[in-house]
């Protein structure tokens, strides 16, 4: 059985329990292999490089952009991964091989963007182009960084593992992400070796560019594909669970077990940070089953993502969803019963590029779900010139999901949880399908609604 398993980057911070829960477990001798491991990079190093995930605090990226000095900054930055580097040693990392390997790197990425700026500074090239390759090389750093590393305390434990390394900083080949990864990998007997990956792959049509953050578990798809994996595995700081822990607590949240690739795509269209959207599909299609993880647990199965699976008793899976939106309604006394009115509202979400998570239409007035993000903005600005009546409200969407909840009860239990918080349903939508009601709330109210939620329809009735 060959599996490909991606590390996320706050499970890359505690190493020691990657190596040892991961990595070794109860295996000896030649079950060490056939293990394809692709590594995110240490918790909050990309957020320095780049810009903070969550609050967009800028990083280096900014400095580069802005002609600042990042020349400084990546000399401290530096500095950061050493400290890092530091808390290894005890579990086997060469501190001196680490770190000449690492300030190469920083030292290439210095050269590099110094180039880059140059030829910026000539004025014949495209910026956003230029701006693009520094924020790429940059990311890159991060994944370098904790892939060499892993392979150096793994190699001095025992354990006979490659460093594959997918940053392209040494060649200047034209390759795309997939031609990178199918050489990469042609040759290898993953029986013989234990192949650490770093998860930023560099191609042709940029893993930033074309993916943004969370670009690992794009590799980690990619190369699941290529090897034809049994099954593709994502260690995380949580198991995927009925709702965040992070807001609920980890006491009530219920680890999810099974659930399919139709669950997968409502949570990576809500944004659910457990799994990135675009890294979901390839698998499904190659008929790879997703295993997540939790890292701190290794004796639990985690749950599997499969194509077929639905859950032989009526549940709801998982509640999810973003205080990061905006409702907007456009509304025409001309709507009712004009054809194809929808399609020139439309028009306008193609020309600015913008995808809605949820539709909901009655005679003369449709409300859409959107990112709170500049083109949503700009979107807005246009509908509102354009439309008789443009409303657009900052909101949050709150979704209740499961594989087998089409059946009388389930919405009305919903409702009744956020009924006796006192939080109003400012919008709702459902397919036929149902398997996921999603309600629009205001923001104030996003936590409470998925603990109210998670609390009503999650938790068994014998749980506290
Ligand atoms: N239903 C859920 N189950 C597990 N984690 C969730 C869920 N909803 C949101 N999360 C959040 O997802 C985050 C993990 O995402 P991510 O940033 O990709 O972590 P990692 O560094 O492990 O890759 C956690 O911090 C957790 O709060
Ligand atoms: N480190 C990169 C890539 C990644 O996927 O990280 P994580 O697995 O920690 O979300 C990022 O933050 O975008």
């Amino acid at each position: 059985m060959l599996t490909v398993e991606k590390i996320g980057g706050t499970s890359m911070s505690q190493f020691q329990d990657v190596m040892q829960n991961i990595i070794k477990g109860n295996r000896k001798g030649d079950e060490l292999y056939n293990r394809i491991f692709v590594v995110s990079a240490y918790n909050n190093v990309t957020n320095w490089l780049l810009e903070h995930k969550k609050t967009g605090e800028p990083g280096i990226y900014n400095k580069f952009l802005n002609g600042e000095d990042y020349s400084i900054a990546l000399d401290q930055f530096c500095q950061r991964l050493l400290l890092i580097n530091d808390g290894f040693a005890d579990y086997g990392l060469d501190l001196k091989e680490a770190r000449d390997f690492i300030r190469f790197r920083v030292d290439q990425a210095k050269t590099l963007l110094y180039s880059l700026g140059k030829v910026l500074a000539s004025g014949y090239v495209n910026r956003t182009d230029i701006h693009l390759a520094a924020r790429e090389i940059l990311a890159s750093i991060g994944e370098a960084h904790s892939g060499w590393n892993s392979v150096n305390i793994l190699n001095n434990n025992g354990i006979n593992a490659r460093f594959i390394d997918l940053c392209g900083f040494n060649d200047n080949e034209p390759l795309t992400i997939d031609e990178r990864i199918h050489k990469e990998f042609k040759d290898i007997d993953f029986s013989k070796v234990l192949c650490i990956v770093t998860g930023y792959t560099k191609g042709t049509e940029g893993i930033m560019r074309a993916f943004d953050r969370g670009y690992s578990e794009v590799t980690f798809s990619k190369i699941a594909v290529e090897v034809k994996a049994d099954e593709a595995v994502i260690h995380k700081e949580y198991h995927l669970s009925s709702a965040d822990p992070k807001i609920v607590g980890v006491e009530n949240s219920i680890p999810v077990g099974h659930t399919n690739y139709i669950i997968a795509d409502q949570l990576a269209d809500i944004g659910m940070e457990a799994i990135h959207p675009k890294a979901a599909k390839p698998l499904e299609l190659a008929g790879i089953d997703i295993r997540i993880k939790n890292t701190f647990e290794p004796d639990h199965p985690g749950t599997i993502i499969s194509r077929d699976y639905i859950s032989p008793e009526p549940r709801v899976e998982i509640v999810s969803g973003s205080r990061k939106v905006i409702a907007i309604e456009v509304h025409d006394p001309m709507m009712v019963g004009e054809v194809g009115f929808d399609s020139k509202i439309m028009s306008y979400f193609i020309k600015y590029n913008v995808s809605y998570i949820l539709k909901s239409t009655n005679a003369n007035s449709i409300t859409m779900v959107v990112w709170d993000n500049e083109n949503s903005k700009s979107l807005i600005n246009i509908l509102k010139d354009v439309f008789y009546k443009v409303t657009a409200k900052p909101m949050a969407i709150v979704c209740v999901m499961g594989t087998n909840i089409a059946l009388p009860g389930f919405l009305y239990r919903a409702s009744q949880a956020l009924y006796e918080k006192g939080i109003n349903i400012e919008s709702f939508a459902q397919s036929m399908m149902q398997v996921n009601m999603q309600f629009v709330i205001v923001r104030e109210h996003y936590e409470d609604a998925v603990i109210a939620l998670n609390e009503a329809l999650c938790k068994k009735p014998n749980e506290n």
